[in-house]
């Protein structure tokens, strides 16, 4: 499992083994591996190294020695802007600034003339940040991210919120990274909301430290190993009855296509029969895609299968009549748009989707959630594990926060952030094709949970897919997705 720490878990860790180490020893493992690192992405020699007043500064420091040498055939010509606290450093720090000195690296008090460096290694703030940068901090982090060079972060990208992904605030600064190691366990904010943009590419440094010594984390991220008890090739002697219903519900005037592409998502992900119930039926079949069928929701019945809702489907009082009768039902749901806005505005909607023992998939957008919780979108997106974990508890269900980084929660306190998918999925309908992903692995008989993880990463990596083949981000469609879904659900059954 790839665990996520927060900054508590990691203090812990940090704690235990103090008792056992000798001291200074994780911070030399950790300048050891941000070296080799520096290494792997050194193109040239001229380095700039920013060092902070804590330890993440000192972790820079050893950075700073190591390349520079002098015990080192490839040296590197090394910059130190090294920023000292008010207090006195700890031993650990001494040490660490005693070799730094020692080496051939050069000390600047600031921030030299010039945008030429190979690398510049952020070694100012770790996970100890717990204010807004400002004055001359922030005009550095501004400075070097108008360099634009490659940046190797050390443990957390400096002004980056570990446990959230969010800049610390407000109106605060951060730097952006081209890699980021991070130190003993990887954390969440690396990998939602800002985190990716900020972070770049993620690599662990456990510096020694055996998983077996880790206790469990709180989070984890997303991966087919979590979702694979479901994964298998079908079964010759199968026939469309084996992979269930999946019936869409939405599609009030205008909004016809959203409904069309939860069901394409369905279609392509494997459901035996799908359906469009539409709130405002408009065609009696979709040409381009005519094994959907078309029925009036006013009519519809269910039966066992798994319901969509919510694509398109308005407020209107037809929308909310049909979304009472699906809460009153026992089909397993997923709820999606519309639908999420309609229980949102209503405290006894909230109540029946809590009491209800089927199982049920939200899929909110930040503002959705927020309305949800009661909230702006900021308070939201400002701890998006913390708003998913609150949701599928106060509602009962599996909820699927979107965004960079998706988050996945569960009522009993399961949260997983999604690593799959890119830029592209922000276009209209993409949201669509999701929930019709996780209706359709609901309806083959996958366990809420598993169909959630599973149509999230599925979504994501189809994303990933198109992209790769060159459909994108820029102008990626939502109706792209369900084809690049099948093939990518096909190479993991395989
Ligand atoms: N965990 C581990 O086992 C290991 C941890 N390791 C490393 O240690 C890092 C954590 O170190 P840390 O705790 O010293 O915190 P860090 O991020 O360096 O910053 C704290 C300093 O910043 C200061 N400061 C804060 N806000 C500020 C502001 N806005 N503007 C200006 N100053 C501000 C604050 O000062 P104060 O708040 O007291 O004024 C304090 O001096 C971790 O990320 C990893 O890199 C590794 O060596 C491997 C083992
Ligand atoms: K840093």
């Amino acid at each position: 499992m790839k665990s996520l720490y927060s900054v508590a878990e990691i203090r812990s860790i940090e704690h235990a083994l103090a008792a056992t180490l000798p001291a200074g020893t994780l911070m030399r493992r950790a300048g050891e591996a941000a070296t080799s690192a520096a290494r792997d992405m050194l193109a040239g020699h001229k380095v700039l190294v920013l060092a902070g007043p804590g330890n993440n500064g000192s972790d820079a420091l050893e950075v700073a020695a190591n390349l520079a040498g002098p015990d080192t055939d490839a040296q590197a010509d090394v910059t130190v802007l090294y920023f000292p606290g008010a207090a006195a450093p700890s031993v650990e720090t001494a040490q660490a600034l005693a070799r730094a000195r020692a080496s051939k690296a050069h000390f600047a008090g600031t921030l030299p003339l010039g945008r030429d460096w190979s690398l510049i290694v952020d070694g100012l703030f770790g996970i100890g940040l717990e204010r807004p940068l400002a004055g001359a901090m922030r005009a550095l982090v501004d400075s070097i991210n108008e360099l634009g060079r490659p940046v190797l972060a050390l443990d957390v990208p400096s002004g980056l919120d570990a446990d959230t992904g969010a800049v610390i605030g407000p109106d605060g600064v951060a730097i952006r990274a081209t890699r980021t190691i991070t130190f003993i366990g990887d954390k969440p904010g690396l990998h939602t909301f800002e985190g990716r943009d900020y972070a770049g590419q993620v690599q662990l440094a456990p510096l020694g430290i055996d998983p077996g010594q880790r206790p469990p984390a709180g989070a984890c991220l997303n991966e087919p190993a979590l979702f694979s008890l479901h994964l298998a090739p079908r079964r010759q002697n199968s026939h469309k009855g084996s992979f269930g219903d999946v019936a869409v519900i939405g599609g009030a005037k205008g909004m016809a296509g959203a409904p069309l592409l939860a069901a394409r998502g369905a279609l392509f992900c494997g459901a035996g029969r799908v359906f469009v119930a539409a709130i405002d039926p408009l065609t009696a079949v979709d040409f381009a895609q005519p094994e959907i069928m078309m029925r009036d929701a006013q009519e519809f019945d269910s039966g066992d299968g798994t319901l969509v809702i919510g694509p398109g489907m308005g407020d209107s009082v037809i929308a909310m009549r049909v979304l009472f009768k699906a809460l009153e039902g026992t089909a397993p749901l997923v709820i999606d748009a519309d639908a999420l806005n309609l229980i949102a505005a209503s405290p006894d909607l909230q109540g029946r989707l809590a009491q209800r023992a089927a199982p049920a998939i939200l899929t909110p957008h930040p503002l959705e959630a927020a309305r949800l919780l009661g909230v702006t979108s900021s308070v939201v997106q400002g701890d998006r594990l913390a708003a998913a974990r609150e949701l599928a508890s106060r509602l009962n269900a599996v909820v699927v926060l979107k965004g960079s980084g998706s988050v996945i929660a569960n009522a009993s306190g399961a949260v997983v952030i999604n690593p799959t998918g890119n830029a592209g999925l922000a276009t209209a309908g993409s949201g669509d094709v999701l929930a019709g992903i996780c209706g359709s692995l609901l309806a083959q008989g996958w366990e809420a949970w598993e169909a959630a993880l599973g149509a999230v990463w599925v979504h994501g990596a189809a994303a990933d897919r198109l992209v790769a083949h060159g459909s994108g981000p820029i102008g990626l469609t939502a109706g792209e997705l369900p084809l690049a879904a099948r093939a990518v659900l096909n190479a993991l059954a395989r």
